[in-house]
């Protein structure tokens, strides 16, 4: 069966603590469809660039060993993998350390260009279609995808639902960390954190996560139908 006609390629993009992660699984896991967290991407050679003791202030050092890390994402949904040089490193990526440095590692022309790549061939391989989440998805990663859509929230949402994930974090401080990241984001001059000029916008901040599911689905059905 030629499952290529029929492959649907979502583009999921919004500043931190929007529901992508949640929303992207859930999404792909109903409709069948292969996922891809490129947050965890970055976050992995982050990880790599700590852990192999290079400075990560220094850009040209970070663009020197940006392609020495072997990144490999596991795409199913319901079980989503991530390893680095055969190392699972889907715990430690999470970490405080790596939660800081991320935005400053993935701001590096050299690394956003290996990423990319292996975000492209990842999407080129889904038999079925993915749903792909992260910043810069719908702007440059895939600018073609079929449905593209960016999740916003309040920064009191965002933080009072990243809050409740870190049990105990001060409210106030996790929002400040969260709209230090956005910015960083934002910033750089690469394939900043960006809405693309055709991407459906929804606010998530009244809307529970099975709110936010039901209606990325059914735009994702709707744009199936019409393929
Ligand atoms: N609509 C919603 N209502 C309430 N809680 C939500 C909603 N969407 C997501 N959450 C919760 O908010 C937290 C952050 O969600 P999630 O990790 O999916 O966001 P994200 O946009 O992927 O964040 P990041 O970019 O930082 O990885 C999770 O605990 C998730 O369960
Ligand atoms: N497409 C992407 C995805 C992520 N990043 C960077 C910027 C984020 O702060 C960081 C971690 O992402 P998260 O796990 O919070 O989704 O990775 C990016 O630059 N481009």
């Amino acid at each position: 069966m030629d499952t290529t006609a029929t492959a649907v390629i979502v583009a999921i993009d919004g500043p931190s603590g929007t529901g992508k992660s949640s929303t992207s699984k859930a999404v792909a896991a109903q409709l069948g469809l292969s996922y891809l967290d490129t947050g965890a991407q970055y976050r992995a050679i982050t990880w790599w660039m700590v852990h192999n003791g290079i400075d990560i202030t220094d850009p040209a050092a970070i663009a020197a060993a940006a392609d020495k890390p072997e990144i490999v994402s596991g795409t199913d949904p319901s079980a989503p993998t991530i390893t680095v040089d055969g190392t699972d490193v889907a715990g430690p990526i999470r970490t405080q350390d790596v939660t800081s440095k991320v935005s400053a590692v993935s701001a590096v022309p050299e690394v956003r260009t290996r990423i990319t790549e292996l975000q492209r061939s990842i999407a080129a391989a889904a038999p079925h279609g993915i749903v792909v989440e992260g910043r810069d998805i719908g702007t440059t990663v895939l600018p073609h995808a079929d449905l593209k859509i960016f999740l916003t929230a309040s920064p009191e949402a965002r933080a009072a639902r990243r809050s409740g994930e870190l049990k105990g974090a001060d409210v106030n401080a996790t929002r400040e960390a969260l709209l230090k990241r956005d910015a960083a984001d934002s910033g750089r001059k690469v394939a900043p954190l960006a809405k693309a000029d055709d991407a459906i916008e929804v606010d998530t901040s009244d809307l529970t996560l099975q709110q936010v599911i039901e209606c990325v689905v059914t735009l994702v059905e709707e744009k199936r139908a019409t393929k």
